[in-house]
Order: C-alpha cells, then sequence, then structure tokens
C-alpha cells in the first residue's frame, strides 16, 4: 500500500545546561550540553508532489525562509542524495515553535521532515543512519529527532540519552526579534578575550557535565535542576539583548525557582515548581509567554 502523507511531530528544546569550551579550529566549540525536550511542538507534513516544494503556517511564519534554505528542505535533500532518489515532495510547516529563539525550531523541522521523508518514501532507514544525517544537517538536530533528555558532547552532535524521575513545568518567554545563534557564539568569544581568559580551546577549561544536574534530572528533583540550571551562552545574549535581564528577573519574581536565557536565546525560560505555578507565571508575563512540560518525546509519526 503506498503513503500518501505523513505527518510527523517534533519538539522544541531547552538547554538545562551549556557549557561552551573553547573555539575549535573549525569555528564550532566543544559543549557539555544538557538538552531538555520541551513539549512545544511543530508538525511537518510530507506529501507526493512533482518536486520539492515548501509551505507552512503559524504566528511566525512571515520570518522562515519557504526555500531551498529552509532546513526541512535541506533534511529532504540530503536523504534523497543518500539513496540517490529526486526529493519529490511537498513539506508542509506547522510552526508552533518559537522561531530564531534558542529553541531549535529550525532543527526541529530538519528531523521531522527527515522522518516525515523516510517513512513516505518507505526507505526504513536505521535510527543510526538518520542520526547521522542529522548531525550534518546541524549540532542541535540529532536531539530533535531524539527527544527526552540527553548529554550532548562534540559541537552538541554526539548524544548519551539521560535518565529523567519526573516531569518538569516550564514558561517560556519569547521576545521579540530573534538572536543569530553564530553571533551569540561569536560575543561569547569576545567577551572572553575581553577577560582576558583567551577564546581557543586550550585557553578555556574542558566542558563537562555538572553531576548535581543529572542527578537532578535522575531523581526528578526539581528544586535541584533549579539551583544546577547553567548555560554559558546567557552572558553573551544578555551583552547583545540588554532588556533580557529584566524579563529574566520579572519571571523570578512571579514565582520561578529558576530563570535562564533558552540555548542561544533570546527566549527565556522559566522553571516552575508545579504546573498551577507555571500558569500563574505565563499569566503574570503575558501574551509572549508559554507553559510546557518536559521531558517530551523525540520525532514521532502521528498520521
Ligand atoms: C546554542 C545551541 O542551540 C545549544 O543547543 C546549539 O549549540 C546551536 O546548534 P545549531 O543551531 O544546530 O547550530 P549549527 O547549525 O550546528 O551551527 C550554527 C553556528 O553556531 C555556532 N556553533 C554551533 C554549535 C557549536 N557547538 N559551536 C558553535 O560555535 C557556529 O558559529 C556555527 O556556524
Ligand atoms: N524550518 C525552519 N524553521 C525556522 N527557522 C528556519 C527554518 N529553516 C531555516 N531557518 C532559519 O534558521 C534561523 C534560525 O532559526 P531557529 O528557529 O532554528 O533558531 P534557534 O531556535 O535559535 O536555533 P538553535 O536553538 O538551534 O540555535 C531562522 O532565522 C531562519 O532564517
Amino acid at each position: 500500500m503506498s503513503v500518501n502523507a505523513v505527518t510527523v511531530r517534533v519538539p522544541a528544546k531547552v538547554n538545562v545546561q551549556l557549557a561552551v569550551g573553547g573555539r575549535r579550529p573549525d569555528g564550532f566549540h566543544d559543549l557539555a550540553n544538557v538538552f531538555l525536550a520541551v513539549g512545544l511542538y511543530d508538525h511537518v507534513t510530507a506529501t507526493p508532489a512533482q518536486e520539492l516544494r515548501i509551505t507552512g503556517e503559524g504566528p511566525d511564519i512571515a520570518s522562515v525562509p519557504l526555500d531551498a534554505s529552509n532546513l526541512a528542505a535541506r533534511a529532504a535533500v540530503a536523504l534523497a542524495e543518500r539513496h540517490n532518489i529526486t526529493p519529490r515532495v511537498h513539506l508542509h510547516i506547522g510552526k508552533d515553535i518559537p522561531v530564531a529563539g534558542g529553541m531549535a525550531g529550525g532543527s526541529a523541522d530538519a528531523a521531522a521532515a527527515l522522518l516525515a521523508c523516510d517513512t513516505l518514501w518507505g526507505l526504513g532507514s536505521s535510527r543510526a543512519d538518520l542520526l547521522a544525517i542529522c548531525a550534518e544537517l546541524g549540532s542541535d538536530v540529532p536531539f530533535s529527532l531524539a527527544g527526552g533528555a540527553a548529554l550532548g558532547v562534540g559541537r552538541g552532535e554526539i548524544l548519551t540519552p539521560l535518565e529523567v524521575g519526573g516531569s518538569f513545568s516550564w514558561v517560556f518567554a519569547v521576545a521579540d526579534g530573534g538572536l543569530s545563534t553564530p553571533a551569540v557564539y561569536r560575543e561569547c568569544d569576545r567577551l572572553r578575550r575581553e577577560q582576558g581568559t583567551g577564546d581557543a580551546a586550550g585557553d578555556v577549561p574542558v566542558p563537562e557535565a555538572d553531576p548535581r544536574l543529572l542527578s537532578a534530572l535522575r531523581d526528578g528533583d526539581v528544586h535541584a535542576l533549579a539551583a544546577a540550571l547553567h548555560n554559558d551562552l546567557q552572558a553573551a545574549a544578555l551583552s547583545l539583548r540588554p532588556e533580557l535581564a529584566g524579563t529574566l528577573q520579572a519571571g523570578t519574581e512571579a514565582g520561578a525557582l529558576a530563570a535562564i536565557v533558552s540555548g542561544s536565546g533570546p527566549t527565556c525560560a522559566f522553571l516552575a515548581p508545579d504546573a498551577d505555578t507555571a500558569g500563574k507565571i505565563a499569566a503574570t508575563l503575558g501574551s509572549s509567554a508559554r507553559a510546557a512540560t518536559s521531558p517530551a518525546p523525540g520525532a514521532s509519526v502521528v498520521a
């Protein structure tokens, strides 16, 4: 039986620890990146078409390029090339993850498109093959496929799944206008040079996962997790967008146990003691705030 349409649901992420090492000769930074998937989702639907076509819908869709540069399109092309076929597919992106918000929205769409096309084209790729293509597409893409919680090392693409012993309630304050991920890494390097520590591998300690954070996840202990949240890119994001300091403070005053910039920002993430408090924090922060729980499952076929 041939398949006519495949829809994949894929989660956003927050980095509960982002330890950034020195700049490598290839321009990337070695990381100890503890990813947690959160229940804000994009949907990507793949249907047969004459040629590769991308459409989308959602509040932020105007800032997403609906052409060959779209990460979902690049994923379809990469999969087709690997199998020597032409990517005759229409990909429709239902976008709910903030764009350029540090929540891996583009990476999510790439992982979703890969799984949707693999299913539509009946390729039956192994998990390892899909993860290898994900890693070529971007550092965050393997985690978008995997979901749950994981430690990412290398540039973030080499994953070890982590155990999570409970569910955590979050609020995300989405800022107006995104931040460019390369610009935030560059600012992190600039601040390190300014502080005299240097920015190259060798100048900066090798990044390592914090054992207290890993036990907090394993135990489902929200207070211990709040105490261990850390993002080495936060200073750089605040340097580029100083007004985020006020957002972090507002969420803390509204009842969050801890506040952190999500990845490269500018979305701010607030860890709440429970779902009720998360709802109250979101209401206090206003219409740009979204409550969600973690961990969430990775990319999966829903229709
Ligand atoms: C900030 C994070 O979202 C945290 O999870 C990621 O590190 C960014 O992952 P991503 O958006 O998938 O990034 P990529 O598409 O792989 O790389 C975009 C750019 O970000 C910078 N980059 C990314 C990952 C990394 N480990 N070191 C870097 O310096 C590089 O300038 C790179 O050219
Ligand atoms: N499918 C896509 N969805 C969103 N952005 C895309 C997509 N494809 C390409 N882009 C481009 O990628 C840029 C980064 O968007 P994205 O939403 O992935 O940022 P991000 O969440 O900050 O990423 P990360 O957290 O992985 O660093 C956008 O400005 C947009 O131009």
